[in-house]
């Protein structure tokens, strides 16, 4: 399994400051910045788009940027994400009508990939696709809104999806997002996940450094 990675979602953080929130929780020890794109049409919720994602590199942030496309349909808002500074892009299979071809896309643009599952979408939809893939990113809550509660029974999905990686024997990160706080890390990192996203969890405490520390200890306690 890769090196754990911390992801926070900046949904969760306070926009109107944003440069310094994004710079305050990667000084804080988090390794990537997590993107929510939301298109008030994929899900029920309108977020940022390739603008914010450019300003933020223009700003300085150097940290891989990991762009979650809750749109549709994806294809055409990829070329622009890949010019804005996104490092990975991830899409959901619903939202595309040819998944494949996507991935490949994605990739041409020079970015890194990854296919994201909601709670009710079968593991069956890696089929084919897995190897092409740099990412995996389960959804633990229904996606749309920060701060729900995470859907227990993602803990199965992520054995059976880090089954399927590790037979393939290539470097496929497995991210889980949704309702990922300090008290269940430790019990998702042993179900396999080794990327971990928090929006409320993290923006929503004064002090971002002890909540990431402390993610840190309890992946580092199911990883012996
Ligand atoms: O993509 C989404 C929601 O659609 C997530 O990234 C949430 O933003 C995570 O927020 P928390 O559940 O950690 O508060």
């Amino acid at each position: 399994m890769q090196s754990p990675v911390i992801a926070p979602s900046i949904l969760s953080a306070n926009f109107a400051r944003l440069g310094e929130e994004v710079d305050a929780v990667l000084a804080a020890g988090a390794d990537w910045v997590h993107f929510d794109v939301m298109d008030n049409h994929y899900v029920p919720n309108l977020t940022i788009g390739p603008l914010v994602c450019e300003a933020l590199r223009r700003h300085g942030v150097t940290a891989p940027i990991d762009v979650h496309l809750m749109v549709e349909p994806v294809d055409r808002i990829v070329p622009d994400f890949a010019r804005a500074g996104a490092s990975l892009i991830s899409f959901h299979p619903e939202a595309s009508k040819h998944v494949h071809r996507t991935i490949q896309l994605i990739k041409a643009e020079g970015c890194q990939a990854g296919l994201v599952l909601n709670p009710a979408t079968p593991v069956d939809v890696l089929d084919y696709v897995l190897e092409e893939l740099d990412l995996v990113l389960l959804m633990s809550v229904n996606p749309g809104f920060g701060g729900q509660a995470f859907i227990p029974s993602a803990l199965d999905k992520l054995r059976r999806v880090r089954e399927r990686i590790d037979a393939t024997g290539k470097p496929i990160r497995l991210e889980i997002d949704g309702g990922v706080k300090p008290d269940n890390i430790r019990e998702i990192a042993a179900a396999g996940a080794d990327t971990f996203v928090a929006g409320s969890a993290i923006f929503g405490k004064p002090d971002y450094a002890a909540v990431v520390a402390q993610m840190r200890d309890e992946i580092a306690k199911a990883r012996p």
